[in-house]
């Protein structure tokens, strides 16, 4: 079997390519007078407001129709002001001017946040209209999934006088800041058009994200939840491809007869986390997760196509291990969502998946960085005795790419999302590619 190093060194371009996408757009919007109008609902009355012309007065009033933003923990709605403080109306109690069918933003968001290949297009939900007055925050969160084609959250930022209240989107290494307030200046400063512009963001729903502290004024948004829908076929051009930097690197690694002589299987840990159905939502059947490849997000999307492309057989698969601690655990591989089961299980669920559910028990390598991301056992047995493991000494080796969740016998509920969870819950998956021997690399039929 090929050595750890030698694997790692080939696989790093790869690696960098797979971990290197950005996972939000945002920018201004030229905006027109019909655009900048609002009606809202108090108790007592319909008001109009325009973000061109409001005074502190009227958004003060805005913001005192609104009522306290509740989020998500767990399954709770909880209101918590040490978590969220801003105020929120829900779409049944206010109109924009803003017609999002008209802005081009589905559009791009299509084009940047989805496959790139035009075979899907973007639904925009309306959500909450959210008025941060001074001082107003959301700390960390993720937006809670509805079902399992909404992939983003979009918000608009309106032009209102404010400081501070920036967005701040991190992944497991990385932090990004759209200072929506500044965006909002440059483009006034830019523009020719007397009229004030609009900021957007628009980010894949399970990043995690936090509204900073608003120093003064009032920022107002409107939120959208963003849903991938197919296109029609016979509008979908055809045969164009974008190129894939993926693609290419991955075709050079099958033609060089020094990576995987033998053939194995690459696995990745997905950039992004999908909306499962719950566990617990009495499902009896096996929900296989094949049906998410056409749901995949950015890396995700572009890895599958690739190896779609080259001929390569990919599946998704939740990944399970018995015991994080021992370094002989089980690790098995189910390409489905497991089944509610009537049974009590014992406390080894990976005995249930492997001999009632089918699911492979497979051996793993981890070529990503050992210091940061594995476990000091894994670390220790690659020492002990990575290199000296012969093919034959278990049955199905994967070659991790990038770290692989370990799923539990139910998966954990998000702490904090923007809503309590109802149906759905982010599930961690992998994609798991076989790779054929040299000369012989395709494993599909195509
Ligand atoms: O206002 C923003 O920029 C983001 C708000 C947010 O994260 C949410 O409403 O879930
Ligand atoms: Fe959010």
């Amino acid at each position: 079997m090929q050595s750890i190093p030698a694997l790692q060194a080939m696989i790093e371009p790869l690696r960098n390519a797979f971990t290197a996408g950005i996972p939000y757009i945002s920018g201004t919007l030229c905006a027109s007078s019909d655009d900048l109008g609002l009606f809202y609902n108090t108790e007592k009355e319909t008001r109009f407001l325009h973000f061109s012309t409001a005074t502190v007065e009227d958004l003060d009033l805005l913001e005192k129709a609104c009522d306290a933003a509740t989020f998500g923990r767990n399954d709770q709605n909880v209101l918590d002001e040490t978590y969220r403080k801003a105020g929120k109306l829900d779409a049944s109690n206010f109109a924009s001017g803003f017609d999002i069918h008209v802005s081009g933003l589905p559009e791009l968001i299509a084009n940047k946040l989805l496959d790139g290949q035009g075979n899907m297009r973007v639904r925009a939900e309306r959500y909450k209209l959210n008025v941060y007055g001074k001082d107003a925050f959301f700390k960390a969160h993720k937006d809670t999934p509805r079902s399992e084609d909404m992939f983003g959250s979009l918000v608009l930022i309106f032009p209102t006088e404010h400081a501070g209240g920036s967005l701040v989107l991190r992944d497991a290494s990385r932090t990004w800041t759209f200072d929506s307030a500044k965006a909002l200046q440059d483009h006034s400063k830019t523009s020719s058009d007397s009229i004030p512009g609009i900021a957007y963001i628009a980010f894949y729903s399970d990043i995690e994200h936090e509204v900073t502290k608003v120093e003064s004024g009032h920022r107002v948004t409107v939120t959208y939840n963003l849903y991938q829908v197919p296109c029609d076929p016979s509008s979908v051009s055809s045969g164009v491809t974008e190129k894939s930097e993926m693609k290419e690197i991955l075709s050079g690694l099958l033609n060089d007869s020094n990576f995987l002589p033998g053939g194995g299987y690459l696995g990745f840990g997905l950039q992004h986390e999908y909306p499962l159905g719950r566990l617990g939502t009495e499902c009896h059947r096996k929900v296989y997760l094949q049906r998410y490849r056409d749901l995949l997000k950015g890396p995700d999307a572009e890895l599958m196509r690739a190896a779609s492309q080259l001929s390569l057989d990919a599946t998704l698969n939740l990944r399970y291990l018995y015991d994080n601690d021992h370094p002989k655990s089980t690790n098995v591989l189910c390409n489905f969502i497991p089944p509610e089961s009537d049974k009590e299980i014992e406390d080894d669920y990976t005995i249930y998946l492997q001999y009632e559910l089918d699911a492979p028990e497979i051996s793993s390598r981890m070529l990503y960085d050992p210091e940061e991301k594995q476990h000091p056992w894994e670390a220790e047995w690659e020492e002990r005795n990575g290199q000296e493991y012969l093919p034959n000494e278990s049955k199905f080796w994967v070659n991790w790419v990038t770290p692989v969740a370990n799923n539990k016998h139910r998966t954990t509920f998000m702490a904090y999302g923007n809503e309590p969870v109802l149906t759905h819950e982010y599930g961690q998956l992998c994609l798991v590619i076989q790779v054929g021997p040299f000369g012989k690399r395709q494993t599909a039929s195509m």
